[in-house]
């Protein structure tokens, strides 16, 4: 067995998945070190959501490997990913999935609330949260209360507030007006940077990859323009063994 790079958060290895025969991704390797922001891009239909459900554990490989600090991810039970995708991964997505009877600042604190962090240590970090992404004015609103721009805020609220290792965005500012697109994702980024969180971002935006680290490209499935094994990244000083 190959063992992960000692620097990467994230490791994947020939990763190949099709849905009932119809292939999604073809052999994508890749890695995403501690703390990077790694854009993963391509057009529409070429495999980013599928991508990153694989390397968050929501979906298991047809083929290839998925390793998490170097532990692996592809061999862990239902159970074992769900608690992995809970104590130490985000996810946002391009809809903001809000529980709609629970207000901004719930919402935000109930993945810290499931992890057993107390009720108002959990509702002070929701609203800190809520604060830096200009939106502590709706802490008490719910959802439906709030026009579509605040909810994706609220949700990005809530997968910072748990401070994951990795934080899984796919597509996450489509839903926003361009004008507040920039300064969202700038916030996101930055506050990304600040705690050391590994962001896997999917967009089929350039100007939103410009913002990341790195950028991983997909074609029909396929990394373009790169090389296809992390191995192959020039990454000699972690080097892998049979
Ligand atoms: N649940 C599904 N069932 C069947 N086919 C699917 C499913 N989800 C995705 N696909 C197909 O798999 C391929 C890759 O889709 P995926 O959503 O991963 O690409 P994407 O790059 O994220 O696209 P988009 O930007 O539109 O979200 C596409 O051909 C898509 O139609």
């Amino acid at each position: 067995m190959v063992a992960p790079p000692d620097n990467d958060v994230l490791w994947a290895r020939t990763l190949t998945y099709a849905y009932g025969g119809s292939p999604a991704l073809a052999g994508v390797s890749l890695g995403a070190r501690d703390g990077e922001i790694l854009a993963v891009t391509g057009p529409r239909g070429c495999g980013k959501t599928t991508l990153l459900k694989c390397l968050s554990g929501l979906l298991v490989p047809d083929r290839g490997e998925v390793w998490f600090n170097s532990a692996p991810v592809h061999t862990l039970s239902p159970l074992g990913r769900e608690q992995l995708r809970r104590d130490r991964f985000a996810w946002i997505d391009t809809e903001p999935q809000l529980i709609a009877e629970l207000t901004a600042w719930e919402n935000a604190a109930l993945p810290l609330m499931l992890r057993g962090t107390g009720r108002r240590e959990a509702k002070s970090t929701a609203h800190e949260w809520l604060d830096r992404l200009d939106i502590g004015e709706c802490a008490r609103l719910r959802p439906a209360a709030l026009p579509q721009a605040q909810r994706q805020r609220v949700a990005m609220a809530r997968a910072l507030a748990s401070a994951p290792a990795v934080l899984f965005a796919d597509e996450p500012t489509a839903p926003l007006h361009s004008t507040d697109r920039a300064q969202v994702l700038r916030t996101l980024t930055t506050a990304a940077r600040s705690h050391g969180i590994t962001v896997l971002l999917a967009t089929h935006d350039e100007e939103v990859a410009t913002l990341a680290d790195r950028t991983v490209a997909l074609l029909d499935g396929r990394r373009v323009g790169s090389p296809h094994s992390p191995e192959a990244e020039g990454r000699s000083a972690c080097s892998v063994s049979a």
